[in-house]
């Protein structure tokens, strides 16, 4: 029988350590010396059927190097010729060019500075005359490429910087969710910007309506699944694609979409506010397959996004009986998913080379309000049989577990043996559970009215490890207390000494050795949970950090920076303020801490240092020293698709 336990603590099941991807395409397609060769007459729709694939792309080489080639196009000449000598040029990821600095190239390795000499007015004059319009989220394209061109304007509305992002179509980008789109599972993915989310969801539009021959409508917000102009690109095979004008409308094109065009599929990049969602709820309830993206990390940053709980089935909050609350062991009032969630699987995307994915979305839903640990399959691509993808082209056929191609891990062992795509397990837990054992073993017990020698027999009966537990003759080193019942209840000073030293106390009622055998076994398991929840703990903070300085970025890059409107971001630690802080810090804008009745946040303000409106002398509302503009580091990469999916609190 249990005395007390460890205190229950929110389980939080998972977070990722975002990798960058380590994939190579076959061989360098593009070659020196620099041509921008004229748009392709091959995105001809009557023509796409015929394209040999002969790499990882949907598109023979030559494709790829038109491709490329208009997007350095944009560069001046002697830039561009820098970074097509470069040898990573098949994994160019972007170009940046900021008025004033020296322009970038990314690459999975690192930056690479294209030119010593800053650039100029006419460079960006230069880009920008060759792309199509900006449109209000300061994004445009190239024309039947698939090439992302995001501005940066001062405050006025002139541009002053360019992320150009290079887009390709990737045939063995979806392969690790083949199984899933064929068996007809409507699908949220979610992930980190730049993870490659758009390219999944563009490739499983190919995959379902040339590989299953379904009627696949994409709706796209940025033009980014399908490409830059009215003729779609190649990479989205013969699905069909709907642009939309802004993405105030995206929910109404949505429904225009299942009314007008009879889809068995609808693929959507980047659901976000509530309507959107309640959109896509509306189309599931038709019973039409849904591929969508999301923002957000895990499942939990749904669970608690007010706009995208509905996505999971909406959350609400429920008051037990008392008798119900003691049968559940909980409290009283406990979260619970309202309804039928709108996707079946949820798929979190830890780099471009790793899934999570939840079969049953509901299921994990359902796991994480109750504290519980969600079934979780882990998949991975080896960036060998990457490789090998790439090299071969892709393979569509149904033989994922016979083919190696990809692996099933368990990633608790190491072990790279497949394990069958059916076999859905908790890793992490197994996971936390090794590493905080291996860490806060032995469990040093101290026993009170109940003989040693019955406790070791009970510990040898449990075929635990020899040095698993240590008795203690020092309560003060205990980290639970096993007594009698009895013994205990006539000794205070006992009681006291454990409540004073914070552990936990186990009694059983006889000293029998199945009774303490019962009790030890409890305590090993309460201990476990315990180590468990502490390792969470340290997890939440991990993700909170990461979602702190996620909605800094997307503040700063689709709202302060275009609009020139302060933004308050949500209450947070001061220790994460710090952290938002610097962030904004390097993106040499100003900040204040803003002090309100739900706790301190941070207000980014829109001046930059050494403009006239705010100096840093002004110390009502500097809050931190000014260094040099952002390193163009990954940390403050990529940017966000809409202005209105920020978390937004009023002061
Ligand atoms: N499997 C892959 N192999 C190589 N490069 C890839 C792969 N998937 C995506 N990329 C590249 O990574 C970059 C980002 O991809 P993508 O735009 O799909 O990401 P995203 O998650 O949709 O980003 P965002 O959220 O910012 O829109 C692109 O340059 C794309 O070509």
């Amino acid at each position: 029988m249990l005395g007390f336990t460890l205190p229950l603590q929110f389980r939080c099941y998972n977070y990722h350590h975002q990798s960058l991807p380590n994939l190579t395409l076959p061989k360098p397609f593009y070659q020196a010396p620099f041509f921008i060769p004229q748009p392709p007459h091959r995105t001809d729709p009557g023509l796409r059927a015929s394209f040999p694939v002969r790499s990882g792309s949907v598109f023979p080489e030559d494709e790829l190097d038109v491709e490329v080639g208009r997007l350095l196009a944009l560069l001046p000449e002697e830039m561009r010729r820098r970074v097509s000598d470069h040898p990573e040029l098949p994994q160019l990821m972007e170009v940046v060019m900021d008025l004033g600095r020296k322009p970038l190239a990314r690459f999975p390795s690192g930056d690479f500075v294209i030119s010593e000499y800053p650039i100029t007015v006419q460079d960006i004059e230069h880009a920008t005359a060759q792309v199509g319009d900006f449109a209000v989220d300061n994004r445009a394209g190239i024309s039947r490429t698939l090439h992302r061109i995001s501005a940066i304007r001062n405050r006025k509305g002139t541009i002053i910087g360019l992320t150009c992002r290079v887009g390709r179509a990737i045939s063995g980008s979806a392969k690790l969710l083949q199984d899933l789109v064929q068996d007809g599972a409507s699908l949220l993915l979610i992930g980190p910007p730049g993870v490659g989310k758009t390219t999944i969801i563009r490739e499983i539009a190919r995959m379902l309506a040339n590989d299953y021959k379904k009627r696949v409508m994409i709706v796209d917000t940025s033009n980014e699944i399908g490409g830059d102009g009215d003729i779609p690109h190649a990479g989205i095979g013969n699905a069909r694609r709907m642009q939309v004008p802004n993405s105030d409308v995206q929910h109404k094109v949505l429904i225009e979409a299942v009314e007008n065009h009879m889809p068995q599929v609808i693929v959507i990049d980047e659901i976000g506010t509530k309507l959107e969602a309640m959109a896509a709820s509306t189309i599931a309830q038709r019973g039409i397959q849904l591929v969508a993206t999301a923002h957000g990390v895990t499942i939990e940053n749904l669970i608690m996004n007010p706009s995208l709980e509905m996505l999971v089935g909406g959350i609400q909050s429920v008051t037990l009986g008392d008798e119900e609350a003691s049968r559940r062991g909980v409290q009283k009032t406990v979260l619970e998913r309202k309804g039928p969630s709108t996707f079946s699987c949820g798929v979190e995307i830890v780099s471009k080379t790793e899934l999570r994915i939840h079969r049953s979305l509901e299921a994990t839903v359902d796991a994480i309000l109750s504290g519980r640990f969600p079934n979780v399959e882990e998949r991975k691509m080896k960036s060998q049989e990457q490789k090998e993808i790439l090299e071969n082209g892709p393979v569509i056929d149904n033989s994922l577990e016979k083919n190696g191609e990809i692996l099933f891990e368990d990633a608790t062992d190491g072990d790279d043996d497949h394990i069958s795509q059916n076999e859905s397990y908790s890793k992490f837990p197994i996971e936390l559970e090794k590493d905080a054992w291996e860490h806060k073993l032995p469990l040093h017990l101290f026993c009170y009215g109940i003989l040693e020698a019955t406790v070791i027999q009970g510990i040898n009966q449990l075929k635990m490890n020899d040095a698993a537990i240590q008795l203690t003759d020092n309560i003060s080193e205990a980290n639970a207390l096993l007594a009698l019942q009895s013994k205990l209840k006539k000794n205070p000073r006992i009681q006291a000494a454990a409540k004073s030293h914070d552990i936990p106390i186990y009694v059983t009622k006889t000293s029998s050795l199945e009774h303490v055998t019962k009790a030890i076994r409890a305590l090993v398991s309460d201990h476990e949970d315990g180590l468990k929840d502490s390792a969470s703990t340290d997890k939440i903070k991990v993700l909170e950090k990461i979602d702190a300085l996620e909605e800094a970025r997307m503040a700063i890059e689709n709202i302060v920076i275009p609009t020139g409107e302060h933004v308050d971001l949500l209450p947070r630690s001061s220790h994460i303020l710090s952290m938002q802080l610097e962030l904004a810090r390097k993106y040499h804008l100003l900040a204040k801490r803003i002090g309100g009745e739900s706790g301190l946040h941070l207000r980014i303000l829109p001046s930059h240092y050494g403009t006239d409106e705010v100096k840093p002398s002004d110390t009502s509302v500097f809050d931190g020293e000014f260094d040099d503009f952002p390193s163009s580091n990954g940390s403050v990469n990529g940017s966000l698709n809409s202005l209105d999916r920020l978390p937004l609190l009023p002061e």
